[in-house]
């Protein structure tokens, strides 16, 4: 296992301590959050959680919880998530993040949005002063606008990439639709930029999670520290 791997699995193991028999828990997505994912299975196996059922936020998360047998339902079972763990790309010191790097941005915050205390585990690679320094921000749109918002987005100022799989053809979300990863460098007004990608018609959604966090557990050569949202 990497060193950052190491990281990644230790602020997972910290993140499933605020997890309670009963809850309904919300899957994130990538490395980190599979982590998670195990950490809870593991928890299930030992008969230290019991009665959880979880909500996958994309289609491999759904896959590996299956895989393990943690219950799951959807939206039409449980309304509200009463926590979600999830991973991030990059977080500022208002724990604001960016997110995406997935390509899951669009059901991680649907699933955000649903969930009573959201908790994002990262190493300390993902650490910065101001979002956009670290990651491009990646935008979800509708495959017939992925021209219109790239020049959309040039115009704002970004350097803009459609993104790609593997086998060198357009990336698809798990909703059908393409990302664009758009550069802006730091960014020094993260709320008026999302605030103008909402006003698009072909912008399904973008990766800025500005207010959705309430807690980041950041593991570090130091050790694991935890970020708080004030208030
Ligand atoms: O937002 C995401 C997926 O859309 C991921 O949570 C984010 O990319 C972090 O992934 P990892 O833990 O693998 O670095």
């Amino acid at each position: 296992m990497t060193t950052q791997d190491a990281l990644k699995k230790q602020a997972a193991e910290k993140a499933v301590e605020y997890l309670e028999s009963g809850m309904v828990v919300g899957l994130g997505s990538g490395s980190t959050a599979t982590f998670a994912i195990h950490a809870i299975a593991r928890l299930m196996k030992e008969g230290k959680l019991k009665d959880i059922v979880g909500i996958p936020s994309s289609t491999p998360t759904e896959e590996v919880a299956r895989s393990l047998g943690i219950p799951l339902v959807g939206f039409e079972e449980q309304a509200v998530i009463d926590v979600t763990i999830d991973g991030a790309d990059e977080v500022d010191p208002d724990l604001n993040l960016i997110k995406g790097g997935g390509g899951a941005l669009l059901r991680e915050k649907v699933v955000a949005q649903a969930t009573k205390k959201n908790i994002i585990i990262v190493d300390e690679s993902k650490i910065s002063d101001k979002l956009g320094t670290i990651f491009a921000l990646p935008v979800e749109v509708v495959p017939f606008a992925t021209a219109a918002e790239t020049r959309y987005l040039e115009s704002l100022g970004a350097k803009v990439t459609v993104r790609q799989n593997q086998l060198g053809k357009a990336f698809k979300t798990d909703n059908h639709n393409r990302i664009l990863d758009a550069d802006f460098g730091p960014m020094d007004d993260a709320v008026k930029i999302g605030a103008a990608l909402s006003q698009r018609a072909g912008v399904v959604e973008h990766g800025l999670f500005l207010g959705t966090t309430a807690l980041v557990i950041v593991a570090g050569a130091d050790g694991i520290r935890e970020m708080k949202a004030a208030g």
